[in-house]
């Protein structure tokens, strides 16, 4: 007889103000690059989610846009799609940076999950401390005290309260414990070896993205969207059905367009002659074609699009 042993699976969600760590700590979680990263807020519009296998568990991370409170249109419903996410995960990682004092932000997220916590089916939330090895012990000790002190103050409680470092490695391993701990008994919810089911659309349109704002994030600070219009294979050139042919990849016609919101934006975007465009289109090819595993034509086109983060109409076009 074999001695069956306890296999749980079940999604976690990391929330917190943008900027404090969580696409870095996804892909410490998971071991592999999945979501984009960047030194500026609220690039990470989409839920990405990355993967942990393990023997005895899988942990279905789900990274989502920072929760924050809204001004504009979209602001609103990346918040509702914020809440929708977190009615239906196991467990919520909340992440608070060791090097910030906890602020009006943290205080505003921490009310947003107190339904959660204390609802008829209660989510745990793990208060989990960010950027460790930004500060030394005795700040770190400071911290983890606030911490404890800004739950006891909404009357909330914990379900622990987990340093880390993304970037050092430092107690991944057991927040992954701590996590995996609050999952449900299950089977496997995903093939082993995929670490991400995003859309390939998605993840093509991120990656536009980042390379268009690539050295202009401060004349561009979140004007910028990104809709995948088609994936076709290309035809006409001879390349059809090549796939087949050992060591020759298919060419996919990739159809992508920018939206800005001021024709003043458009010019940045495209730059002199085009030539800005052409550098977003050459960095951008190269991450599709791996993501693809495929040669691309990208074929990229810039619009105005006014007032498009207020615009339901426009939102809705563009996937929000
Ligand atoms: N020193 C240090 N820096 C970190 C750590 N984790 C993240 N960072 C840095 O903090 C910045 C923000 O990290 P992200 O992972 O993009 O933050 P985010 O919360 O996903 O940001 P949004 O997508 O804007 O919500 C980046 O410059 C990271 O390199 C860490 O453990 N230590």
């Amino acid at each position: 007889m074999t001695h069956e042993t306890l296999h749980r699976s079940g999604f976690a969600c990391l929330v917190g103000r943008p900027n404090v760590g969580k696409s870095t700590l996804t892909n410490a979680l998971v071991g592999e690059k999945v979501a984009i990263m960047s030194a500026r807020p609220q690039t990470t519009r989409h839920t990405i989610r990355g993967i942990v296998h393990r023997e005895d568990a899988q942990l279905v991370l789900v990274d989502t846009p920072g929760l924050h409170r809204p001004r504009t249109l979209l602001g609103e419903r990346l918040n509702t799609l914020v809440q929708d996410t977190l009615s239906e995960v196991d467990v919520v990682a909340f992440c608070l940076p060791a090097d910030q004092k906890i602020g009006p932000g943290d205080k505003y997220i921490a009310s947003r999950l107190a339904p959660l916590m204390q609802g008829r089916r209660p989510v745990p939330v793990v208060a989990v401390v960010t950027k460790s090895d930004l500060v030394d012990r005795g700040r770190l000790a400071e911290h983890l005290v606030a911490v404890d002190q800004l739950a006891t103050s909404m009357d909330l409680d914990w379900s622990a309260i987990v340093p880390v470092s993304a970037k050092g490695g430092y107690q991944v391993a057991e927040l992954t414990e701590v996590l995996v701990a609050h999952l449900p008994e299950g089977p496997d919810l995903y093939p082993d070896g995929e670490l991400t089911d995003e859309p390939e659309e998605t993840m093509i349109a991120e990656l536009v993205r980042e390379a268009a704002l690539e050295g202009v994030r401060d004349e561009l600070p979140h004007s910028l969207a990104v809709s995948v219009e088609e994936i076709v294979p290309r035809e006409g050139t001879g390349d059809e059905g090549s796939g087949d042919v050992p060591g020759r990849r298919p060419l996919l016609d990739v159809r992508v367009t920018l939206f800005v919101e001021r024709e003043s934006q458009k010019g940045i975007i495209i730059g002199r002659g085009g030539s800005r465009l052409r550098e977003v289109g050459t960095t951008a090819r190269e991450g599709i074609e791996k993501l693809l595993g495929a040669r691309v034509y990208l074929d990229l086109h810039v619009k105005v699009a006014k007032d498009w983060q207020r615009d339901p109409k426009q939102l809705q076009r563009l996937g929000f």
